[in-house]
């Protein structure tokens, strides 16, 4: 990566900003932030909506549901991307939740003890590397009846989980979960609007350790109708 002292100032993005204050980092230290963010917001909204298109498509009811749901949205409400219009399609959040929950994009986070840490009276020292393994908290039949069956219906019941982090939490929270949420609904609704889908047998999801189609998610796809935006 290069540095120019002649930067124009009008320059407003990511890439300017963190240069321009790159007394802050180092330029390695920049590279890492910004090649972090491309991967961050493009691999895992690109993945949530992949898995998202597989599940739907292994569960018809799931598929039809959130067609009449979108169906029934405000459509010059949503080309204006009203959040009212986006928060009232209750069904697809559902589906977004479910399928972060099922799918475990980001399976788990690390991070480093600053000081020595009594968790109910183990002693963790300074320094040790902690895994968060969040696909176990996800998969865990204590706080998710039947985890392993992609039942979006369970979200009706359930307002708030301290069990569900597919966005992380505290400090180092996704500040892109909003725009990722928004992305696969609008993603979502169009495809699912404007054509029906069937899945080809050979995709299946793997973990390995980041969620993957190793063989892609190859899907039959028919136009139905006229199209919407
Ligand atoms: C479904 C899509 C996404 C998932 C599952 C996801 C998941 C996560 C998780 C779990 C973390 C916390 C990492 C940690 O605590 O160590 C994180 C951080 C982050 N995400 Fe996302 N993310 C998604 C989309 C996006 C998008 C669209 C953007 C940008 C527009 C983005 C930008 C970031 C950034 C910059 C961080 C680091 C925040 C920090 O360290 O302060 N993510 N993401």
């Amino acid at each position: 990566m290069l540095r120019s002292d002649k930067m124009d100032e009008k320059e407003n993005d990511l890439l300017w900003y963190c240069l321009k204050n790159s007394s802050l980092a180092s330029i390695p230290n920049i590279c890492d932030e910004v090649v972090g963010f491309i991967f961050a917001a493009l691999l895992n909204t690109q993945n949530t909506i992949a898995l998202a298109i597989y599940l739907l498509g292994k569960c018809p009811k799931s598929l039809r549901q959130l067609r009449d749901e979108f169906k029934q949205t405000d459509t010059d409400e949503l080309a204006n991307l009203t959040w009212d219009a986006y928060k009232n399609m209750e069904f697809c959040q559902s589906v977004i939740n479910e399928t972060l929950r099922l799918g475990n994009i980001v399976p788990r986070l690390w991070r480093k003890t600053l000081s020595d840490v009594n968790y109910k009276g183990y002693i963790i020292p300074q320094g040790t590397t902690v895994i968060t393994h969040i696909a176990a908290m996800h998969l865990d039949p204590s706080a998710f009846e039947n985890p392993n069956i992609f039942d979006p219906w369970r979200w009706q019941a359930i307002k708030k989980s301290n069990n569900w982090m597919p966005f992380g939490g505290g400090a180092r929270h996704c500040i892109g979960s909003e725009i990722a949420r928004i992305e696969i609904a609008m993603f979502l609704r169009h495809l699912i609007l404007n054509y029906d889908y069937e899945l080809v047998e050979s995709g299946q999801p793997v973990a390995s350790p980041l969620v993957k189609f190793s063989t892609g998610l190859p899907i039959r796809i028919h136009p139905i109708g006229k199209m919407n935006p």
